[in-house]
């Protein structure tokens, strides 16, 4: 940390070893090592895992536990080298990422154990902790170099050694007591601690969770949540497992996977949720990720109070209120490309079913009706498809169909890159005039509503095909129907409605129900196994390079800024109402409390400017908070 800055009366944290600076239990992980190196030891292996976790929540005598597991055991001076190794490879994850503090804050951590220094030493030395401020037991050797015993003088071996060691160090200022076992808590139940964190990063011991009270003792899922709440600077500036990730309909498991090996604490929900239970739901979630049904109305972003980032695991934001979200610096992204094959191959497939009259002998066949005849059925080769909205969607499908033989011409409000021989018309009329199919493919933005109805179906060609996979409410769905039934169209496919049940135990109704040559699909456009992992591939890593780095790339509502790893230096992330005057206003703090700026970005959009600065390591608090205050300012965090 910066000499300049340091922070003033942090406490001495006090770190239990087993379960808590490393994610196992020592003497369990040499008992498998002994039992992997001689495999009629495994009796072993399973005695001494029992011991250790009767000693650790407190139901049999620590002392008795520790003895009779190193009596079982009796390991050489190899065995105990090899459980160094391997102990090495199994710090936490959360110390392991935070090792630059112990250098930073010297004098300012023990390990206290009921183990052993002749493996902790070793261990901890990597973080630069020497054996003077490790507290813990010693093995008593023979001279055959095997371990047959505990040094009983030694207190650590002792029940209720952890509080005498402790006291008797005679630490000055403030001790804080972090561990998983019944015994770290007797540390501060026995006043040697003034405040305890029940450690559960690797293990939950019921007992231990269940004895804390809230105040000077709390449950802490990570070591950077025991320095967040400490004061000390860590590697992150807020606790990640207290960042709430909400992942609603049905998110691909690689999602929440992603989020939970990065350390954030995820809840899934199955289906979608109406305004009132999402506005519930919301409270506390900094991060929410929806599909097509959840919407995201202006009303639950306002009352969502702790929300920073939202993605649309799919294609469409038309479900989120971005102008609400942009308007509280919530930033939006979206997967705009990673299930866009999965609806062009479906449309594929419903031109050819449809053209081929293949859905209705199917449904008759299975009512024991066989009907072989070619009336009706035709090829799809050199019959012309029109694509309405050439984006990423209608722009594949221009390719596919060409290949399959198809005439393509296309309509869009906007100018496209026009692929292979299709051809842009400025006329939906005209468009509509020629199409034998006409495919929807807009995006579903609220002025797309019902642009395609009566007037539309008219002006189709006498016996065209319809085919809809974009948004419900893009077209007029009685319309469509009366289309049906007066066989002005002779089929359509149709995937997506202007009402769609919240989850699959909801019942489906619509004037479609029942139409020939109609196939009705519940919103499977993007609905394949490789779309749906491609997504939570896609979505959750620009949630994540948010959240991590402040990298906005992809962003739908955001100035995009791509940004590295923020490694051995601050950055903090300034989101504000595009106003004149803000950029000026951060550097004139910057300049007061003498940050050395080491990189510095501002970008804008038309309602919002994001500033990003580098600093080196080391601010004073103050500082944040005249930054928070700069006018105009939406939100403000620092990473580290
Ligand atoms: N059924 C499903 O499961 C899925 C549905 N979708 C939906 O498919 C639609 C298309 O997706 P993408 O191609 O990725 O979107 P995109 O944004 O790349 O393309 C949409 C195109 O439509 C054009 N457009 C918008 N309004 C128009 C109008 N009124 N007339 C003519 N052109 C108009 C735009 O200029 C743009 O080129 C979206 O509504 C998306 O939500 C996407 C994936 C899966
Ligand atoms: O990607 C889109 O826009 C879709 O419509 C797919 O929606 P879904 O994720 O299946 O609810």
């Amino acid at each position: 940390m910066n000499a300049s800055f340091p922070q003033p009366n942090l406490a001495t944290l006090v770190l239990d070893f087993d379960s808590t600076f490393t994610s196992v239990e020592a003497l369990d992980i040499l008992a498998e090592l002994l039992s992997a190196a001689d495999p009629a030891r495994a009796a072993d292996v399973a005695h001494i895992k029992t011991l250790t976790d009767q000693a650790m929540s407190g139901e049999i005598s620590f002392a008795d536990a520790l003895s009779r597991r190193v009596q079982i055991l009796k390991p050489t001076r190899e065995d105990i080298a090899g459980l160094i190794e391997v102990l090495k490879t199994k710090v936490s994850p959360s110390i392991a990422r935070n090792r630059a503090v112990f250098a930073e804050n010297p004098g300012k951590f023990r390990i206290i154990s009921g183990g052993f220094h002749d493996f902790i030493d070793a261990v901890v030395a990597d973080y630069g902790l020497a054996a003077e401020y490790v507290l813990a037991n010693r093995l008593i050797w023979n001279d055959e170099g095997v371990a047959i015993g505990v040094d009983q003088a030694n207190l650590l071996s002792q029940d209720g050694g952890k509080v005498l060691a402790l006291t008797g160090l005679g630490l000055t200022g403030q001790v804080v007591m972090v561990g998983d076992g019944w015994t770290d808590f007797e540390v501060f139940k026995g006043g040697a601690a003034e405040r305890f964190y029940a450690f559960t990063e690797n293990v939950v011991r019921p007992k231990v969770v269940g004895a804390v009270n809230g105040e000077t003792s709390q449950v802490a899922a990570s070591f950077d949540e025991v320095l967040h709440t400490e004061g000390y600077q860590g590697r992150y500036s807020f606790p990640r497992s207290k960042l709430k990730v909400l992942l609603l309909e049905n998110i691909h498991p690689d999602a929440v996977r992603a989020f939970r090996e990065e350390g954030y604490d995820v809840t899934t929900v199955k289906g979608a949720l109406d305004e009132d239970d999402l506005i519930e739901a919301l409270q506390g979630v900094h991060i929410l990720g929806l599909r097509s049904k959840t919407n995201l109305t202006a009303k639950a972003v306002e009352a969502a109070d702790k929300l920073m980032a939202v993605a649309a695991f799919c294609i469409g934001t038309n479900q989120i209120d971005l102008k609400a979200c942009s308007q509280k610096g919530i930033a939006v992204f979206n997967a705009p490309y990673s299930n866009t094959r999965s609806v062009v191959e479906m449309v594929m497939g419903l031109t050819v079913i449809l053209t081929r009259n293949i859905y209705d002998k199917s449904v008759q066949m299975h009512t024991g009706k066989w009907d072989k005849s070619a009336t009706g059925a035709h090829e799809v080769r050199g019959k012309t498809l029109g694509i309405i909205g050439y984006g990423a969607i209608g722009s594949q499908l221009s390719i596919l169909s060409e290949a399959f033989g198809m005439r393509v011409i296309y309509f869009d409000l906007a100018e496209k890159l026009t692929l292979g021989n299709a051809k842009r018309y400025r006329s939906l009329d005209a468009l509509l005039a020629e199409a034998d199919v006409v495919s929807l493919h807009v995006d579903g933005r609220g002025e797309n509503k019902n642009i395609f109805g009566a007037a539309q179906f008219a002006r189709m060609k006498d016996g065209a095909l319809f085919i809809n996979l974009s948004r419900g409410h893009v077209v007029d769905i009685d319309a469509l129907a009366a289309a049906l039934k007066s066989g002005k169209i002779y089929g359509a496919a149709v995937d997506v409605f202007p009402e769609e049940p919240r989850t699959n135990d909801d019942p489906f109704e619509s004037p479609l129900m029942g139409l020939k040559n109609l196939i009705l699909t519940p919103h499977i456009g993007g609905s394949t196994e490789e779309a749906q992992e491609a997504i939570a591939e896609f979505a959750s890593e620009r949630l994540l390079n948010f959240l991590n780095r402040g990298d906005t790339t992809f962003s739908v509502n955001m100035p995009h800024v791509q940004l590295s790893e923020v490694e051995g230096r601050h950055r903090f992330l300034h989101l504000h109402k595009n106003v004149p005057g803000v950029l000026a206003a951060i550097n004139v703090i910057m300049a007061k409390y003498e940050l050395n700026v080491l990189a510095q970005h501002l970008k804008t959009n038309e309602a919002l400017g994001y500033v990003i600065v580098d600093v080196d390591r080391g601010y004073p608090k103050e500082a944040l908070e005249e930054l928070k205050a700069v006018n105009g300012t939406l939100k403000f965090r620092s990473l580290v």
